[in-house]
């Protein structure tokens, strides 16, 4: 279910009017997607996917529609968000703030082979490379700071075996951020959320292209190699596991470097980055699963498949080559 907010035709045709889309044709919603009301929207200049922001104000959504749409004007497979005359991104529609974006062709895999964790491998260096020019920041809203929040308040409900490996990985992490080899990473504007349900492919089985890359509403300035190991963990980790698969993950960084090669610091540091993406992922999936904020809008993922990945991160460290 992602229609929390109902919307019409009326109401499409005259933001559709408002941004010279042409006439509308069909509206859709999409059940998929659990934050945002989202409708497939046909009108007479093409295909586009509408989108309610249930929880986001409109003041927090230029940073992530303007670096979708920098993105995508530098050539990267992103969803460019439509404006108004004026240039505005950010619209409205039933009282809650809304964008227009083109529509991705394809579909999200389930089970991406090496040939798509390539291709993903080098749009996301695409991706860090275009950022270089972006102007905008916004901090990582799941940084550091965060999860020295978010720890304590999840803490309660781990048995003891959990509870030693968070207390563990939360100092591990605070050294880490600490150490000036970190600190000098490279950074910029990262998608900081890139699971392979937030990507599309499209043509025939086995020979499938990546026709896109959408759901930035988790986006900020963060290092580069922090976003590579979000992207690892989920795109190259057995689901049923948690463990990495070796094969994939070298797939996706050797496709990477092709484009954007890593210096040492990004390639020594990047075992530490997966766990910090781990942590990252487990503490939010802890704090929805145990203390959800609106029982009706969200569906918890279970957090135990982030326990699983960051200890196979800390027990089976894959330290890819130099
Ligand atoms: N630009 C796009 N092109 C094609 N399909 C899209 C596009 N944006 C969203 N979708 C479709 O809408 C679905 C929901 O989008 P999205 O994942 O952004 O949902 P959400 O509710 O905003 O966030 P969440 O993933 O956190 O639940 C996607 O799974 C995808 O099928
Ligand atoms: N990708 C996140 C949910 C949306 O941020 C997760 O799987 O926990």
């Amino acid at each position: 279910m992602a229609v929390y907010t109902e919307v019409n035709a009326s109401q499409a045709g005259e933001l559709a009017a408002a941004l010279g889309l042409g006439e509308v044709l069909a509206l859709r919603p999409i059940s998929s997607g659990i934050e945002n009301t989202n409708y497939f929207l046909t009108t007479s200049s093409g295909e586009w996917v509408l989108t309610l922001f249930e929880r986001l104000r409109a003041d927090q959504l230029p940073f992530y529609l303007h670096l979708m749409q920098h993105l995508a004007r530098a050539g990267l497979p992103v969803p460019e968000p439509r404006g108004n005359p004026a240039g505005e991104l950010v619209h409205s529609l039933g009282g809650k703030p809304a964008a227009v974006v083109n529509r991705l062709k394809g579909e999200s895999l389930d089970a991406p082979d090496l040939h798509h964790c390539a291709q993903l491998g080098g749009v996301l260096a695409r991706m860090h490379l275009a950022v270089e020019s972006f102007p905008l920041h916004q901090p990582n809203l799941r940084d550091i700071d965060w999860r020295e929040q978010a720890a304590p308040v999840v803490r309660p409900y781990l048995d003891d075996s959990a509870g030693a490996l968070l207390d563990a990985e939360m100092a591990f992490q605070h050294h880490l951020a600490q150490s000036p080899a970190y600190r000098a990473l490279p950074r910029g504007a990262v998608h900081a959320d890139l699971f392979r349900d937030n990507a599309m492919f499209d043509g025939l089985p086995g020979r499938e292209q990546l026709s896109g890359v959408f759901d930035f509403y988790f986006a900020g300035v963060d290092t580069f190699t922090y976003d590579i190991g979000v992207v690892i963990n989920d795109w190259c980790v057995d689901l049923d596991t948690g463990r990495l698969d070796v094969a994939r993950a070298e797939a996706l960084l050797q496709a990477y470097q092709a484009v954007r090669p890593l210096a040492g610091d990004e390639l020594r540091l990047l075992p530490g980055l997966r766990r910090a993406g781990a942590l990252r992922f487990w503490l939010s999936r802890l704090g929805d699963w145990h203390l959800p904020r609106d029982a009706s809008l969200l569906t918890p993922k279970p957090p135990l498949h982030f326990e699983r990945v960051l200890r196979d991160c800390i027990e089976q460290p894959w330290h890819p080559a130099q």
